[in-house]
């Protein structure tokens, strides 16, 4: 009978690519039999629904001290703690988002093994919490190791794991839809999309006019937020794709000439591997303001700049993605410079072969 093994992590594209990325690694090494669980959110039925594992969506919420956090997570602890029992898996691998904390919970009560991918530069304190019960953790920055008690959890500094995609030459073909002869910008606001990187774009649609000879552009703009980016971008001189959500990231980024967006974990990772100058446009809410972190270590490469996310200042946003984007768009030589630098930081295939071969030892 093949070994069972379960993947718990959702709620954006960061928090299951990473996963993938490690079950494509581990398929290749034996016979498994590779489960997810994921979060309810459209987002991760879609990313699921084209992959061969099967997958149980759980009832988790984000964390809030309220009912409806309490109930999901109870619900999404006994849900878990079900399938658990009867499958009898050798490991769980948690990978963050909401859905892994009552999954890694259902784990430590039934004594299954559990280990954790941890791919952001400063974990979230509730994953904090459930990753010192994991026996090992895989990180993709050295400085997170300073937020485990490595008396608990075995900490190792892998990298980024990502898709086999990204490393496939064939998969990295033009898309379709692209002009041949031009050069391409590729705006994303990750697996959500990014209001405020929408209104930006937005705003300076005009001003994009100026670079239609040479520049073609693709906008990510999010499930159900690309009406008023459409409107603005028709008819105008620039040649511009607006899209809600791409199953063809990889490709994009290997034909992308420089790309401007979030810098959440696995973005940043992307970006690096692909070989692509970026602007980072770093998510202003979060407390630990993680994103900024991620971007200042691209930029301290010399492979990216940053342009502060103005909140809803729309305005000062698109002036600072303006100020940032236009004078690369402008400088090949600087964009060529910096695409020389642009390393892989330590992540993709590598560091996806390094946890499946550590995840098969349990
Ligand atoms: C707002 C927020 O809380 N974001 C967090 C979320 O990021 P989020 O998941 O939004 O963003 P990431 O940059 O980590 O990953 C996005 C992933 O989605 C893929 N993609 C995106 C758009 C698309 O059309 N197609 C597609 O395939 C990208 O290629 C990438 O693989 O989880 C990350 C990992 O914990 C954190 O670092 C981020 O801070």
């Amino acid at each position: 009978m093949s070994k069972r093994i379960f993947f718990a992590g959702g709620g954006t594209g960061g928090h299951i690519y990473p996963s993938l990325a490690a079950a494509e690694a581990l398929e290749k090494r034996a016979d498994l039999d590779i489960s997810f669980f994921c979060s309810e959110r459209a987002v991760d039925s879609e990313i699921l629904d084209n992959q061969p594992y099967s997958f149980f969506p759980l009832p988790a919420e984000k964390f809030g001290l309220n009912f409806s956090f309490a109930a999901g997570f109870i619900k999404s602890l006994l849900k878990s703690i079900r399938i658990l029992k009867r499958s009898k898996p050798c490991v769980v691998v948690g990978c963050g988002g909401f859905v892994s904390a009552p999954v890694l919970l259902a784990a430590r009560l039934l004594a299954v093994p559990s280990v954790f991918i941890n791919i952001d530069i400063i974990p979230g304190r509730a994953n904090r919490l459930f990753i010192n019960m994991c026996r090992e953790v895989y990180l993709q920055f050295e400085d997170t190791l300073k937020y485990f008690d490595s008396g608990k959890v075995a900490p190792l500094v892998t990298g980024c794991p990502l898709r086999n995609a990204f490393s496939q030459p064939e998969k990295l073909y033009k898309p379709s839809f692209l002009s041949p002869d031009k050069k391409l910008l590729l705006v994303s606001g990750a697996s959500s999309g990014a209001l405020s990187i929408n209104k930006a774009m937005c705003l300076l649609a005009v001003e994009f006019e100026r670079f239609a000879q040479s520049w073609q552009i693709v906008v990510i703009a999010g499930r159900g937020k690309s009406d008023e980016l459409r409107e603005v971008y028709a008819g105008r001189e620039i040649e511009a794709h607006i899209l809600e959500y791409t199953d063809q990231m990889p490709p994009l980024l290997a034909n992308a000439s420089l790309a401007a967006g979030r810098s959440g974990a696995l973005s940043v990772a992307e970006y690096a591997f692909s070989g692509v100058p970026a602007v980072c446009i770093p998510y202003p809410y979060h407390k630990d303001q993680h994103q900024l972190l991620n971007a200042r270590k691209l930029e301290e490469k010399g492979v990216a700049l940053i342009a502060e996310d103005c909140r809803d200042d729309y305005q000062s946003t698109a002036d600072n993605l303006r100020n940032s984007l236009f004078p690369l768009m402008e400088d090949e030589k600087r964009l060529e410079e910096m695409k020389k630098k642009s390393l892989n930081l330590g992540s993709g295939r590598n560091a996806a072969e390094l946890i499946a071969e550590r995840i098969c030892s349990f």
